[in-house]
């Protein structure tokens, strides 16, 4: 017997709704409706989108009627009951809401809205004698006047008619519409509508026998000679059917009409062909075979095919140093992958999924590979998501969602830099791509493998130590670049010295005969400016007024293409001032984006220097990532400078010297993780330098040389740079020795967000405490819970709303995440009406 209710999620984003709701499957719907269907069900009085999670044979007995869904939205569900069930795991990890996990699994082009439809009702028009017995008053105002008539004519007609479209075409006719809406002779349906179609095309097929055709041509008479043509043209097209219309038309000259002819007779057929907008259409790339493996490699591999082939789940830690041959494993294992029927994901950090290395995988695997990023319009990434769907494809790359694609036999997920932050997601869900791949991972029996020359110190500490761990990945290390090369030398240059000496300049002199030597020899130079913390923002420099956000306690961002200044957090903009406002001084200042200062010194210090500069600014259209380095490659450039973006994943042959201008500018950041980025940015970017035949260089530039972070890059040494790290971060009880929890709380009004916030931190502590876990994360027990704050958050202001945090640290086999959602939920109820606000961020990233 088919099921006859389904627990569906809704998306009605109030209290309390977060939880399955069971609505009846109608008869003809049985057949359609699965976990993970996309339906459209009426929720109080609208039609809102839901998800299938669950499937019961009979309504429970308790009587109360159950309304019934109203429409399946999609043929094939947009997500398999595995999918689902992931969803579930990430609401109760990520104390968010479930609809929120699901919706995170689709693409945006499937987040419909309701749309209302008006149709012909059951009531039949006011004829005008049954009019006869009603008032003088109201027949005036039922009389089916021309309006009416033409309204009522036209829906008929149409059948069905979208509100919106009735009211633009009847524009003054509100009143009528509503009228005849009450009384029953007009009626209106919700619907869900996506915000984007498939895409479909004219096309044409043969309808009959080729032979059939064939032996009918002759017979076509004088005045159909253009159908003859079409019709012989389909046949000598047989091998390509079915064809465009727009093809036809084209090449012979002929109108639709001649062509629809043909189809009325019955010879062709004119069908909506579905097509699929390919981002990479008409793009060639070079097929590459597999590498015969190294020893170091051939290891790795041994290990994580033997995995593959017992079906079964593992995580492997990948640690390899730049250029040991990472990519080749993961092609290969992924090979292995495809042969034993299986499919793979490649997550790459959106930073890094460049052209290069979209290129590795389709040139390995051509039209095997689907790529989703956020570059794709959305009608792109739909497209690319439903081959995945589909089947069309065995392997996605893309960035953190992509450890959503929608496949059902996953044999591997790979994350290529795993120790990058933009892994984590800042929005709700908060979910870590990581934590979800693993888990994902194990739902279906599949690899794991955690590539990274500079591992987070969560996944390494985790391979090295065994209890108390979510997971523990074997440890795979590559000490060796692949091509046999060294490691490049690295000179750290103190730049108080340079200072001392008189030279005023960011680049220190060292750095500067490196950057002539290059020029001369016609070698090319990577210089990096470490931006994260670096000033972008406008200041006077006689009275020092700083612009800012009249929202949010932040400074505002110098826009140079627009000239104009915006908030990164609420988006506010406003025209760059020529004067101060405050002294109105001119001597008001635009750092801009600290790229550009770099590139005017190095034009001002090398006439004739060719620059190429990739930062936010210029890498903000389309493809122009993929134009900027292209022309690095052809070496239309000595120097490509910029921020982050040229530390990831870059192979150029003839980069022999790599420059850091200011490695520390990170370093004093409020982050407990600040040394652990600048670590791995330095030895990222060191890795892009003589990578090939020509032996490389690096300098970094630094103001605090004796750092760890910053002598352990040097020495491309990670091992030394884990202890140094693990010992602070044990001293001051931060991850991995425990893990946090965030809770930030916002509203407009700072008194009652304090108390609110101190409530919080009472509740929690008083929870915690009557669970038996609450103390210092200084006594050596296993379960600890200890809570910090209340404390204005980094950022005290963001659209108008003050924002205070508090910091849950716990240890220990507990379900922090449950306690810390209850609490939220308490205070949630008593602050409902005060429009309090509550996130909770757990494992976060960034402290902000
Ligand atoms: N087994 C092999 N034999 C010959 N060349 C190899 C082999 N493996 C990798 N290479 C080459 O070595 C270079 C570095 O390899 P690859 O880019 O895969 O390293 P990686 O570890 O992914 O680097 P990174 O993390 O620095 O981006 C590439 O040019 C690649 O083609
Ligand atoms: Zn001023
Ligand atoms: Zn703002």
């Amino acid at each position: 017997m088919q099921p006859q209710v389904a627990k569906v999620i809704v998306d009605v984003p109030v209290k309390d709704t977060d939880r399955p709701f069971d609505y009846l499957i109608p008869e003809s719907m049985r057949a359609w409706i699965e976990i993970g269907s996309r339906v459209g069900v009426p929720f109080g009085h609208r039609t809102v989108q839901g998800f299938v999670v669950g499937l019961q044979d009979e309504p429970s007995t308790g009587g109360i009627r159950l309304k019934a869904i109203q429409e399946v939205l999609d043929v094939v569900p947009p997500l398999s009951p595995e999918l689902v069930k992931l969803a579930e795991w990430m609401s109760q990890k990520y104390a968010c809401r479930f609809i929120t996990a699901l919706q995170v699994m689709v693409p945006t082009a499937l987040k419909g809205k309701a749309e209302r439809y008006i149709s012909l009702g059951e009531a039949s028009e006011p004829s005008p004698d049954e009019d006869e017995y009603a008032g003088s008053l109201v027949r005036i105002s039922s009389e089916p006047t021309e309006e009416v008539r033409t309204i009522t004519t036209y829906v008929g007609q149409k059948g069905e008619v979208p509100l919106q479209q009735l009211s633009r075409i009847f524009p003054d006719s509100a009143d009528n519409i509503k009228s005849l809406l009450r009384k029953g002779i007009l009626q209106e349906n919700q619907s869900i509508k996506d915000k984007l179609q498939k895409k479909t095309l004219k096309a044409v097929d043969l309808a009959v026998d080729a032979n059939e055709a064939e032996a009918a041509l002759d017979g076509f008479p004088a005045k159909a000679q253009r159908q003859r043509e079409v019709l012989q043209f389909v046949l000598e097209m047989k091998d390509l059917l079915p064809l465009p219309l727009k093809e036809i038309l084209t090449s012979l000259q002929v109108s639709a009409a001649t062509v629809k002819g043909l189809a009325d007779k019955g010879f062709i057929s004119i069908e909506d062909l579905e097509v699929f907008r390919d981002p990479y259409r008409g793009r060639r790339f070079k097929p590459s075979m597999p590498l015969e493996l190294n020893d170091e490699q051939k290891h790795a591999y041994d290990r994580i095919v033997d995995t593959l082939d017992a079906y079964s789940h593992g995580v492997f830690l990948l640690h390899g140093v730049t250029g040991s041959g990472k990519t080749e494993i993961y092609l290969q294992t992924i090979q292995h992958c495809i042969e034993q029927g299986r499919q793979a994901i490649v997550l790459v950090p959106e930073i890094a999924l460049t052209p290069q290395m979209v290129e590795r995988f389709k040139g390995r695997f051509g039209d095997q590979v689907a790529v989703m990023h956020s570059r794709l319009s959305g009608g792109e990434r739909y497209d690319e998501w439903r081959k995945i769907r589909e089947g069309k494809v065995t392997v996605a790359i893309g960035a953190r969602s992509a450890v959503f694609a929608p496949f059902e036999h996953i044999g591997l997920i790979i994350m290529d830099e795993e120790h990058e932050t933009s892994y984590k997601q800042e929005e709700s869900p908060k979910y870590h791509a990581r934590d979800v791949a693993v888990k994902r991972a194990q739902q279906q029996g599949a690899a794991v493998i955690l590539g990274s020359a500079t591992p987070s110190l969560e996944s390494y500490y985790a391979s090295r130590s065994v209890a108390d761990e979510q997971f523990a990945p074997m440890l795979l290390e590559m000490k060796h670049r692949a091509l046999g090369n060294e490691l490049p030398a690295v000179e750290i240059v103190d730049m108080r010295e340079e200072l001392k000496e008189g030279n005023r300049s960011m680049f220190s002199r060292s750095l500067h005969q490196a950057i002539e030597a290059r020029l001369e020899r016609q070698e090319q130079t990577v210089l990096l400016l470490n931006r994260r913390g670096y000033s972008t923002f406008v200041m006077c420099r006689s009275c020092g007024f700083v612009a800012g956000c009249p929202e949010c306690d932040i400074s505002l961002t110098y826009h140079q293409k627009s000239n104009n200044l915006r908030c990164h957090y609420c988006g506010y903009a406003e025209p760059a001032p020529e004067v101060c406002p405050d002294c109105g001084s001119e001597h008001i200042r635009y750092f801009g984006t600290g790229t550009q200062r770099v590139e005017e010194e190095l034009a001002k210090l090398f006439p004739g220097i060719r620059v190429i500069r990739m930062d936010v600014d210029t890498t903000t259209e389309k493809g122009s990532h993929e134009k900027l380095l292209k022309q690095f490659r052809d070496k239309k450039a000595d120097v490509l400078l910029g921020t982050q973006m040229v530390a990831k994943g870059l192979d150029f042959p003839d980069v022999t010297l790599v420059g850091v201008i200011t490695a520390d500018s990170a370093l004093n950041l409020p982050d407990f993780r600040a040394g652990e980025k600048t670590f791995q940015l330095l030895t990222q970017v060191a890795g892009r330098a003589g990578r090939h035949q020509l032996p490389g260089e690096v300098m970094i530039q630094s103001y605090t040389p004796d750092h760890y972070s910053i002598i352990h890059a040097s020495g491309h040494d990670y091992l030394a740079f884990v202890r140094d790290e693990l010992k602070h971060r044990r001293n001051l009880h931060y991850p991995p020795y425990c893990r946090l929890i965030l809770v930030t709380l916002t509203h407009e009004q700072l008194p009652l967000l304090v108390r609110m916030a101190e409530n919080m931190v009472s509740v929690l502590q008083g929870k915690a405490r009557q669970r038996g876990w609450f103390g210092s994360l200084d006594r050596l027990t296993a379960d600890a819970f200890d809570v910090l704050g209340p404390v204005a958050s980094p950022i005290p202001r963001i659209k108008n709303r003050y924002r205070f945090q508090c910091m849950v640290k716990w240890r220990g086999n507990i379900d922090a995440v449950g306690l810390v959602r209850e609490a939220t939920e308490q205070l949630e109820d008593t602050a409902h009406n005060q429009k309090l606000q509550i996130s909770i961020d757990v494992d976060p990233q960034m402290l902000m």
